[in-house]
């Protein structure tokens, strides 16, 4: 694996992807937009990224089908830049990328380092983001967040529509990856548009990375920073919000 080359990150954006449908969540309205304590999934991840002090300044990639709902949320986060999304969550994440590419100077792209974070990830603590923060000042390197695998992992294969356990994975060295994921603006944005040119499945911007030979760090995040994805998952993120 190539070294990516060090860069000095003098100051932190964060990329938001909300202009996700929720299929999996099967509610009303996209899950970004569903409410936990009278505030929306977005208005908290949004608070949380503001409220952190390394943080400059956030952009966001909402639907453009989701006006309505992104008008509410964004009355009150009206520091935040509005990006449309895209079909995957990479082009939603690649159109902020471009956005920031065209509205800053070029000597200010090459010091700046952005923290992609999944708007349904609401949990995201202040002390995970100062980890993530340290690790990339300290190594000169790209990283993510992250937490080890604790359960003994089952590769499935499916008969008669029934799932049967194929063989046990492996789980040492096996992590979650969570988000934020944090690199430099422009390797990521070059990464993100040689991944599109091979055609490559790209599920979180590691991926991508990878794919374009560079480091990625794993940083241990807490559980708690857990994706809300289905049903189940809205009770246990607010009893971890109403903890806070
Ligand atoms: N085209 C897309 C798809 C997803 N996302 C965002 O990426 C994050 C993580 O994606 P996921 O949990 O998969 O959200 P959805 O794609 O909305 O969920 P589903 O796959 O169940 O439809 C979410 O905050 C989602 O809003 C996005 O910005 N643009
Ligand atoms: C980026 C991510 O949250 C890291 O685990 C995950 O890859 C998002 O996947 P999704 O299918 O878009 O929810």
């Amino acid at each position: 694996m190539t070294q990516q080359s060090s860069f000095n990150p003098q100051q932190f954006i964060a990329i938001v992807p909300a202009a996700g449908v929720g299929a999996r969540m099967q509610a009303a309205c996209p899950k970004q937009y569903l409410s936990i304590d009278n505030k929306s999934i977005l208005d908290h991840t949004l608070s949380v990224l503001q409220s952190h002090p390394r943080i400059k300044r956030i952009v966001c990639a909402i639907s453009p089908d989701d006006g309505y709902f992104g008008d509410s949320v964004f009355a009150h986060h009206q520091q935040v830049t509005r990006v449309d999304g895209g079909v995957e969550r990479a082009d939603s994440v690649f159109n902020c990328l471009h956005y920031l590419t065209n509205h800053l100077p070029k000597a200010e792209l090459e010091c700046t380092w952005v923290m992609v974070h999944d708007a349904a990830r609401p949990c995201l603590s202040g002390a995970d983001i100062d980890a993530l923060i340290d690790f990339v000042q300290h190594q000169g390197h790209g990283a993510i967040l992250a937490t080890p695998v604790r359960d003994t992992m089952k590769r499935a294969s499916t008969e008669n529509g029934q799932n049967w356990v194929s063989h046990t994975e492996e789980r040492q060295h096996l992590w979650h990856a969570l988000t934020p994921q944090c690199f430099p603006l422009m390797t990521l944005y070059r990464a993100l548009q040689q991944a599109f040119e091979r055609d490559a499945t790209i599920t979180d911007e590691a991926s991508a990375i990878e794919g374009f030979g560079g480091y990625v760090g794993l940083v241990e995040g807490q559980m708690s920073n857990l994706k809300i994805t289905h049903p189940q998952d809205l009770a246990l993120a607010e009893l971890i919000i109403k903890a806070r």
